[in-house]
């Protein structure tokens, strides 16, 4: 069975799409972005499935996009930031390489300040952004196998210690 080389977890902002693309293009694989298979799955961005069918209908769809990804790809996956909430999703990501790309608030903020629109940061993102973190970080911690922080460090040196945490080498 196939099985990802790298899986990212981490709040909004932490760079798990940008990453993800750069550790892809490193290793020579495929990147696999759970929010956009959604999309494309469904037909519809992200914030209009929040707003029409609920966030526990998109948690399900999520699971079934992560279920999906990891068992059907052998490449990079980087999986939405609230994916980690739904426990039949961490349960997919056990024995797997899983990192936790970890992000302080100021950097985080400033990076998805002007990025896509983000359904559970659009009132007072900081405050928001501070009270998700909170409740995430332990399932992040859960499910990864190492953390990675961000801080400091451009998305070339974040992969490099992606791969470092994993021990993996480039091909
Ligand atoms: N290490 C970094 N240094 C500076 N900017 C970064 C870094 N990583 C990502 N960014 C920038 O931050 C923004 C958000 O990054 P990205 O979309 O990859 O985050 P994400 O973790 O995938 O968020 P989400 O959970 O919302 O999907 C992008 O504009 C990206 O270019
Ligand atoms: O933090 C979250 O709960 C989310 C993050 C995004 O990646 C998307 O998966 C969606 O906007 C929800
Ligand atoms: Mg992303």
């Amino acid at each position: 069975m196939t099985a990802p080389a790298v899986v990212l977890v981490g709040p909004p902002g932490a760079g798990k799409t940008t990453v993800g693309t750069v550790l892809a293009r490193r290793l020579g694989v495929a990147l696999r972005d759970t929010d956009a298979d959604i999309e494309a799955a469904a037909g519809r961005p992200i914030p209009d499935i929040f707003v029409q069918d609920g966030e526990e209908h998109f948690r399900e769809l999520e699971r079934r996009a992560v279920r999906a990804a990891v068992t059907g790809h052998d490449g990079v996956v980087s999986l939405g930031g609230g994916a980690v909430l739904d426990a039949g999703t961490r349960a997919l990501l056990a024995g797997l390489p899983v990192v936790f790309l970890d992000v302080a608030l100021a950097d985080a903020v400033r990076r998805v300040g002007l990025d896509a629109p983000r359904p559970l940061l659009a009132v007072n993102p900081r405050q928001q952004w501070r009270t998700l973190m909170e409740q995430r970080r332990p399932l992040y911690t859960e499910v990864a196998r190492a953390t990675v922080t961000t801080a400091g460090r451009d998305p070339e040196e974040v992969a490099q210690a992606v791969l470092d945490a994993l021990g993996r080498k480039e091909t």
